[in-house]
């Protein structure tokens, strides 16, 4: 259930935050503007906020500073650990976008940075229909995360990690399920949610999705 690259991040916990701070050449342009990207996502939530994958708690940290009150959810174990020595007042739970605990408090924005990409489309569509079914009324998902124009510049940004070298990233880029913008905004509009996207860095967005009760059939 979304959970076949956990090994990775099990492995990457340790020097995460390196990578995050633009030490490793490869990912440098997808983290390009990383404060500015959970900034962002930190100033458009509000109330109870529930973060699937929070990594090293790097965002989890941020709302909790804005006064929020956040429940975050990780399966990676070794992640999860590092979220709750930095963190030890954040409430972290072992779970994925698909599978978590009951939250028995009522939720008013879903957030997650550099994680939804790893849900296949067919499980993203699965992802939103209970991500609206657990938010309250006017409740928002803001979810920033590589995501790609078109299939065209998505393909034209593989062959560049190529041309410039970046192996890893050009595997990456293609192992995962980086979406196109337009699957999306089908997904959420489907499952009753206004989305609107922005730009942050050559490779990430953010998407706000607001939930309107319109639910639409497929
Ligand atoms: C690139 S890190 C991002 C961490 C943090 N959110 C940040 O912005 O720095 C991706 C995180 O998503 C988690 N993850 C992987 N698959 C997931 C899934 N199916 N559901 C929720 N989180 C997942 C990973 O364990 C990892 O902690």
């Amino acid at each position: 259930m979304g959970r076949e690259f956990i090994e990775i991040f099990e492995e990457w916990a340790k020097d995460y935050d390196d990578s995050v701070a633009g030490q490793d050449p490869q990912y440098a342009a997808v983290f390009a503007n990383y404060e500015g990207i959970l900034n962002e996502v930190v100033a458009l939530s509000a109330g109870t906020v529930l973060e699937f994958g929070v990594g090293t708690g790097n965002l989890s940290e941020k709302l909790i500073h804005a006064g929020l009150n956040v429940i975050g959810i990780e399966p990676s174990l070794a992640m999860l650990n590092i979220a709750k020595e930095k963190l030890p007042e954040l409430t972290v739970l072992e779970g994925d976008f698909l599978t978590y605990p009951v939250i028995d408090t009522p939720v008013n924005t879903i957030v997650s940075t550099y994680a939804f990409h790893h849900l296949t489309d067919d499980e993203k569509l699965v992802a939103a229909k209970q991500f609206s079914e657990i938010l309250e009324d006017n409740g928002r998902i803001v979810f920033g995360d590589t995501m790609f124009a078109s299939e065209i510049e998505k393909q034209a940004m593989i062959s560049d990690a190529k041309e410039k070298g970046f192996f890893a990233l050009a595997e990456d880029l293609q192992r995962e399920y980086y979406p196109i913008i337009d699957t999306l905004e089908d997904i959420f509009t489907t499952n009753g949610f206004d989305v609107q996207f922005k730009q942050m860095n050559h490779f990430v967005w953010i998407l706000t999705a607001i939930k309107n009760n319109s639910v639409k059939s497929l």
